[in-house]
């Protein structure tokens, strides 16, 4: 088997990284997993044995052929050949049609979480995008590059802290279960990569009062890392609101003219995208 790196194809071999995975999901029998990168059914397995029922998708049409065959007779498992996502952005749809069809065969306390050793380019967009989904995943237990795993946990005031991590920890508790050396996959990867853990907390997703606003808005308040908060807002808010307005919201919230987008907290940017959004609203 050759890999075709395009797809991001870094196998786990050390077999007990898998268990790892599979452990810190912490899995039920009423849980919905979904796994994106079948390869060639490792961590499928041990997903399938612990879980009510598992969604796997694999793009490479070989792998798929060496998973169906490695994953015969479980019948609690899925397995889709194709691409995950329908562009750059989205998921292709009917995978959430499966997941909540699964969650309602599965009963009242089924949970849906996303357990996988992501394709490492189009790891980001899968994450994103299942925030957005509904429902949401309860938690995401997923191998990814270090740098994208510290820019998930990063805090105010880190150079790795930025419209993702807001993204990601307004609705989630994200933390680094285990970093991992190139050493543990074949081929070798040429970056370090992490097991990372994100366990939504609906209560603050549910305060978010309009999520494609949000995202949109916190994506454009980092656009110019460089530029003052000030700037930024007005950037974004062109044509919507004008300067006069922008200062109102800003001076309302205590935000000066020399504040950074990356000096505020994730409730701080929360506080001021709303405000953003009743502003555009009155
Ligand atoms: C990092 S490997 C993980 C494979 C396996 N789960 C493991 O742990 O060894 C990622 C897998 O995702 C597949 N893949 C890449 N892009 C994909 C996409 N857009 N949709 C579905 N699968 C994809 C690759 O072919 C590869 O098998």
């Amino acid at each position: 088997m050759r890999p075709v790196s395009k797809y991001g194809q870094n196998f786990l071999i050390d077999l007990n990284l898998v268990d790892l995975i599979a452990k810190s999901a912490e899995l039920r029998s009423t849980d919905v997993v979904l796994e994106i990168g079948t390869g060639v059914g490792s961590l499928t397995s041990r997903l399938s044995d612990a879980a009510g029922a598992v969604l796997s998708v694999e793009i490479d049409r070989n792998l798929h052929q060496l998973a169906s065959e490695e994953l015969q007779g479980r019948a609690n498992v899925k397995l889709i050949q194709g691409d995950a996502l329908r562009n750059k952005n989205s998921l292709r749809d009917d995978l959430m049609d499966d997941i909540r069809e699964a969650l309602g065969r599965l009963g009242e306390h089924a949970r849906f979480l996303l357990v996988a050793n992501l394709p490492y380019n189009v790891a980001t967009p899968i994450i994103s995008n299942l925030l957005h989904q509904q429902p949401p995943p309860d938690a995401m237990v997923v191998t990814i590059q270090k740098e994208l795993a510290d820019r998930i946990v990063a805090g105010p005031g880190s150079k790795d802290y930025g419209a993702l991590s807001i993204w990601i920890q307004s609705m989630c508790r994200a933390e680094i279960v285990r970093v991992l050396g190139p050493k543990v996959f074949w081929p070798r990867p040429k970056v370090d990569s992490a097991v990372i853990r994100l366990d939504l907390d609906p209560e603050r997703r549910a305060a978010i009062a309009d999520l494609d606003y949000f995202h949109q808005t916190v994506r454009a308040l980092f656009f110019h890392r460089r530029k003052y908060l000030r700037s930024n807002v007005i950037s974004a808010m062109k044509n919507r609101l004008d300067k006069s307005q922008v200062d109102a919201v800003l001076s309302s919230l205590g935000h000066g003219e020399t504040t950074r987008a990356e000096e505020l907290s994730v409730q701080e940017i929360q506080t001021l995208v709303e405000a953003l959004r009743q502003a555009e609203q009155a």
